[in-house]
């Protein structure tokens, strides 16, 4: 099997972040970082072929671009699933035959090789997903034919895509895979992983209570890490559309 395509949905607009209680400025700061923190882990990951970030913001667009992975733009007041859904599209049309992950666009704490090995258990599935820390939410949707997809973000989307007949893989709950961040309860706890260094940058610069964590611990995972073949797949191709 060819490398993943990882299509990231980002809103990127003021609305972006709307339940985490902080400023405005600050939110929004924070919404950018965790962006280019998750980005930068999928581009360090080595299953990954290529990264198409999907977006409304223009900001979130040439921020991604300038860190190697593609970028769409979502056609207009799209949503997450249907924004989804065209870079789905994108992605089949430029890599046919590749398989598509979705993950989330709000994971500082991602490790690379957490992808990694979350993509190679993958692999043995038709469809795979890992649910969020909650176990509510869904983090990562994967197809080996990207033609099954049945995308089902927002809510209680663990037991949307059960239902849909994904399968679910066991990752540790510790790993920053699982933890987007929606709240600030969900960044304090985040707080204790190792943090991508953009949002250890916005939570120095602004006063959120507690420490950023810049060394952080090494997390566990449930799935062997290192079962990836290493060779070096090009990224950050630009979509063609
Ligand atoms: N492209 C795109 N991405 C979206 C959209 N809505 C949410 N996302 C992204 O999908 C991921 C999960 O969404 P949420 O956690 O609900 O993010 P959010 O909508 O910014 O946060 P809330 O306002 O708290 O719901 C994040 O990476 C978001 O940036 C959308 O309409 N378009
Ligand atoms: C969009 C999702 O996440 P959130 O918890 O951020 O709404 C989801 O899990 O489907």
């Amino acid at each position: 099997m060819t490398g993943w395509i990882v299509v990231i949905p980002v809103k990127g607009t003021e609305l972006a972040k709307s339940r985490l209680e902080v400023s405005r400025e600050t939110r929004s700061a924070l919404a950018l970082a965790f962006a280019l923190d998750t980005v930068r882990a999928v581009l360090a990951a080595e299953q990954v072929a290529e990264v198409l970030v999907v977006t409304a913001s223009e900001v979130v667009d040439s921020a991604v671009r300038a860190l190697g992975a593609g970028s769409m733009r979502e056609s207009d007041a799209a949503g997450l699933n249907r924004s989804i859904e065209q870079a789905i599209a994108v992605a089949e049309r430029n890599n046919p035959g590749a398989p598509v992950a979705v993950l989330l666009g709000d994971l500082p704490a991602l490790q690379p090789q957490d992808l990694d090995a979350a993509l190679v258990a993958a692999a043995a599935h038709p469809r795979a997903m890992v649910a969020d820390a909650a176990g509510v939410g869904t983090v990562l949707l994967c197809a080996r034919d990207v033609g099954t997809h049945a995308v089902r973000f927002g809510g209680r989307s663990r037991a949307a895509h059960l239902a849909e007949g994904y399968v679910e893989l066991a990752v540790d709950v510790r790993s920053g895979l699982r933890r987007d961040i929606d709240t600030v309860e969900d960044l304090t706890a985040a707080r204790a992983l190792p943090l991508g260094a953009e949002t250890r940058r916005v939570l120095e610069r602004h006063a959120i209570a507690g420490s950023a964590n810049p060394t952080g611990a090494s997390t566990g995972s449930a799935i062997p890490k290192g079962a990836s073949a290493g060779s070096a797949i090009p990224k950050g191709a630009t979509p063609s559309s």
